[in-house]
């Protein structure tokens, strides 16, 4: 999502559909209806003034009142129509969204957070699918509108009718200038706001190493710069802003003012010549939101540019075209199915001079040998940087190797199908979600099938039965937004009952025990063992302390050949 992919042509982000040109349609009623409106009653309060026979201006009254009801029940039309599929496409294009990120989970997501990730898209989504309403709908109505007043006026006065077209060019004129100053600002202020956010981040985080070095001034220096740019890249987009904001009252008021040259009110008679002097004015108010609606035009356009680049990427890796077989399996664990299984059907897992990248350009995980079977707990150490993740990530299929073998009974991992390699992997990372909803529901995620006896089961496995019985309503609690707070010691234990209800054969833990204190570590990890006493289990820990209770310590920070083996 780093990446900035080209602006796709507005034509393909401004894609009327059946609603939008309807809502259109409805929208330029409403609009025109407004310009009547205006019309009509200037003529009214002209012909007034001459103080005709009553009778003789009921008809204007009734058109006033009418055009004055249309115009909000026309608006109101076409907000629902066009909102309530808006709406809709929202929802199913979210679906499909959601559904082309999975196989690029975790590889082609770089190093952001899957929630960052996922509002991002939610975002650029929501701009994408609004620009119909906020772009297609107002373009269809403008143009409408615009369009029926300059012919109306035409028919009255043909040299007015062409002052109102006029007026219609200098708004086309002041939307193209207001997209290409928000598209052609777009890149620019996002990467100076990018460098902002970068060097703010690292002098206030770096403080203390900036300060013991003596590059405070430097860094502070290099933050007003990239403070400069960025302000520089506001006021050029404001400037584009204003010189748009002030063209069309410009516009509008050299109209009025060329209308009320052209008319003769001795041929047309004073009322009409109101009417007609009054159009530009109405038509100028009717469409200035349109520049507006090029904001949102250049938003959806840089959205959908980051959607592309993000979902365009191919899968990192992919179900192989003819499936292979390997012998401790059952035909039915082969076609792709991610039931959950029980522990101790997994055939032996190994890595061989296994090695493996994210990007191609930069091996992060150095040739490594481990095998697992059930039973067997590896705990998994090294510097930051080592490739301990990547390794999680290598053995539940999220990354293949780029060299050595990573075979399960002797055939090539490669070879097997992806649904059914991960649905033998359990992975808890170091902030296992909390979704709003009950503590059932949260652990059915794992295992949607499993009865109350195999929740409580696997919640006391985890240490979190004494937690269950405090629980005002047990099972049934609220957890998670709008319910009961979890702790960071009750979350990482829901992760390991969720891995444990799973009743995966493998468990990967990615530093459950991160963000917990001594005690709670301890305690949390004696569980995570007791609970998986018959699976492989493979942890990665900061924690030298609770490497006593591991059959196989393999430390990714020396060089493999010097590895010792602590079994
Ligand atoms: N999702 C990813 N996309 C791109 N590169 C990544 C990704 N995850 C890790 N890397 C890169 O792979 C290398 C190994 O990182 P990894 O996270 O596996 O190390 P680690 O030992 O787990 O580190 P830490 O202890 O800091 O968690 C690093 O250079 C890192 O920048």
């Amino acid at each position: 999502m780093s990446t900035l992919a080209p602006a796709p042509h507005p034509a393909t982000v401004v894609r009327p559909t059946r609603a939008t040109v309807l809502g259109g349609l409805l929208g330029g009623a409403a609009t025109t209806s407004g310009i009547a409106l205006t019309a009509t009653s200037g003529w009214l309060v002209v012909r007034a003034s001459e103080r005709p026979v009553i009778l003789t201006l009921l008809a204007a009254i009734v058109a006033v009142r009418a055009f004055g009801m249309a115009r909000p029940y026309f608006r109101y039309l076409e907000r629902l129509i066009s909102h309530d599929a808006a709406l809709a496409e929202l929802a199913d294009r979210r679906v499909a969204v959601f559904a082309a990120l999975v196989p690029l989970t975790p590889a082609r997501l770089g190093r952001r957070s899957r929630s960052a990730v996922l509002n991002g898209v939610v975002d650029d989504l929501t701009d994408v699918v609004e620009a119909q309403v906020r772009v297609t709908v107002p373009l269809v109505s403008g143009a409408l509108a615009g369009l029926a007043a300059a012919a109306l006026t035409a028919w009255f006065a043909p040299a007015v009718g062409m002052v109102v077209a006029a007026l219609l060019v200098v708004v086309a004129l002041g939307c193209a200038v207001a997209w290409r100053a928000e598209s052609g600002s777009r890149d620019e202020l996002l990467a100076a706001r990018a460098e902002v956010a970068r060097v703010g981040d690292l002098v206030a985080r770096q403080a203390g190493e900036l300060r013991a070095i003596g590059a405070e001034r430097d860094a502070l220096r290099s933050l007003d710069a990239a403070h400069a740019t960025w302000r520089a890249a506001v006021a050029r987009q404001s400037r584009g802003r204003a010189l748009v904001a002030a063209l069309l009252p410009l516009g509008t008021a050299a109209a009025t003012v060329a209308a009320a040259q052209l008319v003769d009110p001795a041929a047309v008679g004073a009322p009409v010549a109101a009417l007609l002097v009054l159009v530009p004015v109405a038509v100028g108010e009717a469409l200035a939101p349109l520049v507006d609606t090029m904001r949102a035009l250049a938003r959806a356009q840089g959205s959908s540019a980051r959607l592309t680049a993000l979902l365009d990427q191919q899968p990192a890796v992919r179900d192989p075209a003819t499936p292979a077989t390997t012998s401790a399996r059952r035909p039915e664990h082969l076609d792709g199915c991610a039931e959950p299984r029980a522990a101790g059907r997994v055939p032996v897992v190994r890595l061989e001079a296994a090695t493996a990248s994210w990007t191609r350009e930069r091996p992060a995980l150095s040739p490594t040998d481990l095998e697992l079977r059930p039973g067997r707990h590896v705990a998994v150490v090294g510097p930051n940087g080592s490739g301990k993740s990547t390794l999680l990530a290598v053995l539940a299929r999220s990354l293949d190797v780029t060299a050595g073998r990573h075979t399960r009974d002797g055939v090539d991992v490669r070879g097997l199908p992806l649904a059914s390699v991960r649905a033998d992997v359990a992975v808890v990372d170091d902030e296992p979600h909390v979704f709003a909803g009950s503590l059932a529901a949260n652990l059915r995620l794992a295992r949607p099938d499993a009865d109350d006896g195999a929740l409580r089961h696997a919640l006391a496995l985890a240490g979190l039965a004494p937690w269950l019985t405090e629980l005002p309503d047990g099972l049934d609690t609220r957890l998670g937004t709008g319910g009961r707070g979890v702790s960071g010691g009750e979350r990482t234990r829901l992760g390991i009952a969720r891995a444990v209800l799973a009743e995966r054969a493998v468990v990967l833990l990615d530093e459950p025990t991160a963000h917990l204190d001594d005690a709670t570590a301890t305690a949390v990890l004696d569980d995570v063992l007791d609970a998986t006493r018959d699976r492989a289990v493979v942890l990665v820990s900061h924690r030298p302390e609770a490497l006593g209770r591991f059959d196989h310590v393999l430390d990714l920070g020396s060089h493999p050949s010097s590895r010792p083996d602590q079994e």
